[in-house]
C-alpha cells in the first residue's frame, strides 16, 4: 500500500496519510452528492405534480423535509472523511534516544471518577485502578491514582483498602511476567497459562472479590472486615451521624504512599488516594465535571503532576505502555505548543461478534476523530485522555 509517512528517524511518533483512502473517500462523496441532487430533483418534481391534492402534497413535502435533514447530517460528516490520519508511536525509542528521560519520566496523576457503589460496582472501579497502577512507568512512584467517589461511600473506600493490599502482589506479578492485560478481571477472563503462580494470584483476587462483594451485600463495613486501627479510624472519622451522599465534608484517605509503601518484591508503588469531595444540598455539584475540578484542586496540592489522565470507572487500560505512548507526544518539544491532549479510543468488551447493533460506536471513537485529526484535531470524548 502506498502511503505517505512522516517519520524522521529518532522521532517518537509518525503520522501516516493514505492517498488511496483520501481519493476513494472523495470520489465516493462526489457520487453520493450527485445521487442526493438527483433525489431532490425527483422530490421537487413530485411536489409540483401533487399540488391538486392536499394529502399527497403534504406527504411529498414531509418526505422532502426528512431527506433534507438526512442530507444535512451527511454533509456535516463529510469533512471527517476528506483527510483521515493514522498515527504510530515508538515508545521503545524513549529508552534509546532519551536515555536521560528513562529514569526521569514526568509525574502522572490519574483521575478515576465513580458515583454510586450499587450502579458502578466498586470491584470494577478497583479493576480500573489496578490496570493503571500496574503501568510500565519508570519510576512507578511518579504515578498517583486519585479515586473520586461522588457516592461518598464507605463501601468504595473499603474496596480500595483491599485493592491497596492486593496491588502489592498484583504489580510485581504483572511486571515479572510481562502481562498485557493488567486489569485482573480481564486477565483471569482471558486465555492465560495456568501454573502455580497464576493459581496463587487468582486465589488472592477471588478472596478480595469475595470480601468486597460481601460488604456490598451487607451495605456496610462490619467490624469483622476491618483489619487495623488506621482503617477503623478512617471509617469512624468520616461516616458519622448525619452523613449522606449529598451532604458531607470532604474525605481524603491516602491508601498507598509512594516512597513509603513497597510491594512484595520491595519495589516502589504508586500513590493511591481515595477522595470524596464535600457536598451539600444547597450548592450544585456539576456531576463528573465538578468531580474533575475538585480532583484538580486536590492533586494540585498533593502531587501537582504536569500530565493528567482522566478515566471513567467502567473502563480499564488494556496496554501497560499507554503512558509511554502518550509521552511520545508530550516529550516532542516541536509539538508541545500546539498539543492540548493525547486521547485514546474506547473499545468495548462483551459485544456480540458481528456487532450487529453497532455498539462499538466506531464513528465516534475511530472514524471521526481520525478525520478531525487531519483537519484541526479530534474532539474531547471525556475519558481515556492525557492532558
Ligand atoms: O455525579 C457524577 C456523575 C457521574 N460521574 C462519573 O462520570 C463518569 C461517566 O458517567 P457515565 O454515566 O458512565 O457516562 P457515560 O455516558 O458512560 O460516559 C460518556 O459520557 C459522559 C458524559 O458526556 C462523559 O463524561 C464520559 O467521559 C463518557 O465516557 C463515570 O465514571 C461516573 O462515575 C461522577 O463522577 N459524578
Ligand atoms: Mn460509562
Amino acid at each position: 500500500m502506498e502511503t505517505t509517512t512522516t517519520d524522521n528517524t529518532g522521532s517518537l511518533h509518525s503520522v501516516e496519510m493514505n492517498p488511496r483512502h483520501h481519493i476513494l473517500n472523495r470520489a465516493f462523496a462526489l457520487i453520493y452528492l450527485f445521487a442526493i441532487l438527483v433525489l431532490f430533483y425527483n422530490h421537487i418534481l413530485n411536489l409540483l405534480n401533487s399540488t391538486n391534492s392536499f394529502i399527497t402534497f403534504s406527504i411529498s413535502f414531509s418526505i422532502l423535509i426528512s431527506d433534507l435533514i438526512l442530507a444535512f447530517m451527511w454533509t456535516t460528516s463529510q469533512p471527517f472523511r476528506m483527510r483521515p490520519l493514522t498515527r504510530q508511536q515508538y515508545p521503545e525509542k524513549i529508552t534509546k534516544n532519551f536515555s536521560n528521560e528513562i529514569n526521569n519520566f514526568p509525574a502522572l496523576d490519574i483521575f478515576i471518577c465513580t458515583a454510586d457503589p450499587y450502579k458502578e460496582p466498586p470491584l470494577n472501579v478497583v479493576n480500573t485502578a489496578l490496570s493503571v497502577m500496574a503501568y510500565d512507568y519508570n519510576p512507578i512512584e511518579k504515578i498517583s491514582i486519585y479515586v473520586s467517589d461522588d457516592g461518598g461511600s464507605e463501601l468504595t473506600l473499603f474496596a480500595f483498602m483491599e485493592a491497596a493490599k492486593f496491588a502489592a502482589y498484583w504489580l510485581p506479578f504483572c511486571r515479572e511476567n510481562k502481562i498485557i492485560q493488567r486489569s485482573p478481571d480481564a486477565y483471569f477472563n482471558s486465555n492465560y497459562t495456568e501454573n502455580s503462580e497464576t493459581k496463587k494470584i487468582k486465589l488472592m483476587y477471588e478472596n478480595m472479590k469475595k470480601r468486597i462483594e460481601e460488604v456490598i451485600e451487607r451495605g456496610k463495613v462490619g467490624e469483622d472486615y476491618i483489619n487495623n486501627e488506621e482503617e477503623l479510624q478512617a471509617f469512624t472519622k468520616y461516616w458519622t451521624l448525619g452523613f449522606t451522599r449529598h451532604n458531607h465534608p470532604s474525605i481524603i484517605q491516602v491508601l498507598l504512599e509512594s516512597g513509603k509503601d513497597k510491594d512484595m518484591t520491595s519495589h516502589g508503588m504508586p500513590n493511591l488516594i481515595y477522595f470524596s469531595r464535600e457536598k451539600n444540598t444547597s450548592s450544585p455539584h456539576h456531576f463528573k465535571a465538578g468531580a474533575l475540578n475538585a480532583l484538580l484542586r486536590v492533586s494540585g496540592i498533593m502531587t501537582n503532576a504536569p500530565i493528567i489522565l482522566t478515566l471513567d470507572c467502567d473502563m480499564y487500560s488494556n496496554d501497560p505502555s499507554t503512558p509511554q505512548r502518550a509521552l511520545c507526544y508530550f516529550l516532542d518539544q516541536t509539538l508541545r505548543p500546539n498539543l492540548a491532549y493525547v486521547q485514546f479510543p474506547q473499545t468495548f468488551h462483551g459485544l456480540n461478534e458481528a456487532d450487529i447493533y453497532a455498539n462499538e460506536i466506531k464513528a465516534l471513537f475511530f472514524t471521526n476523530p481520525m478525520g478531525m485529526d487531519g483537519l484541526n484535531g479530534p474532539n474531547y470524548v471525556g475519558t481515556g485522555c492525557f492532558l
